[in-house]
């Protein structure tokens, strides 16, 4: 099996399919759509960094997506009109793979991990009310201790997790860190078939369980 094979298979086994359509229907959500494609030879994933004018998360840098609109046949659709509204990827080019764990952020947002192939010659075409720059990075490298740190604040699961990347192309330093980077962890993890070099926070045999703890945690205290 190759690299983009191999990957694919592991993935789709954490695949959480319809397991939390029963949620609280209440409950704001919101997609993000994480696209991995193949670079050099090697798996990569797309991040953002998000306009300084937007009211929330400001300049950080996060996944493609957004809130649910009602037009949104689900969580997949969600995250792949966001995606072709803030980088102009069209929906009929991207693979998806499967959906991860939701996670239920500070603001009481329950938000779903779709993750998808991307083809390697996609050129991003950056919304700039919503995104100023957009770069591309080496899945590895959120297995590895170099650029990374941890602060003993919970977040996702476990500490919160932020990386330093500077970007080859442009030389900007980029942080990566709370909810994306907990994401970009977590499919590194599972994608590579590898443990990270520094502490993960749960199993990598069984991250549905923590994942799943984690949700009931946080909804318990709703
Ligand atoms: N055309 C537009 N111009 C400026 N901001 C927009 C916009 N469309 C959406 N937004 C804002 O972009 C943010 C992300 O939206 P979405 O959920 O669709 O990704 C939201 O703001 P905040 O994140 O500041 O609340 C939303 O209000
Ligand atoms: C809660 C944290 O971890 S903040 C730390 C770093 N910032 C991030 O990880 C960005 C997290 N936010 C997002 O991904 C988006 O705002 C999201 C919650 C998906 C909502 O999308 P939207 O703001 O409408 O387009
Ligand atoms: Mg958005």
């Amino acid at each position: 099996m190759d690299l983009k094979e191999k990957a694919i298979a592991s993935l789709k086994k954490h695949a959480s399919g319809d397991a939390f359509s029963r949620l609280p229907a209440a409950l704001p959500k919101a997609s993000v759509l994480i696209p991995l494609l193949l670079r050099h030879g090697k798996l990569h994933a797309l991040l953002t960094v998000r306009s300084v004018n937007l009211k929330h998360h400001a300049g950080e840098v996060c996944f493609p997506g957004g809130k649910s609109e009602s037009g949104d046949t689900d969580e997949t659709h969600t995250a792949l009109r966001e995606a072709e509204e803030e980088i102009g990827l069209p929906s009929h080019t991207v693979q998806v793979i499967c959906k991860l764990f939701p996670v239920l952020n500070k603001a009481g947002l329950l938000i779903t991990p779709v993750v998808a192939f991307i083809e390697s010659s996609f050129t991003p075409r950056p919304n700039a009310d919503e995104v100023s720059e957009v770069f591309t990075l080496p899945l590895e490298f959120f297995t590895k201790e170099a650029d990374h740190s941890c602060y003993p604040v919970p977040s996702v699961f476990g500490p919160t997790h932020s990386f330093m990347y500077t970007d080859p192309r442009t030389g900007h330093i980029h942080q990566i860190w709370g909810l994306t980077a907990a994401l970009a962890v977590t499919v590194a993890a599972l994608a590579l078939g590898k443990k990270p070099e520094f502490e993960l926070g749960f199993d990598l045999d069984d991250p549905a369980s923590a994942f799943r703890d984690v949700l009931n945690r946080r909804l318990s205290k709703l």
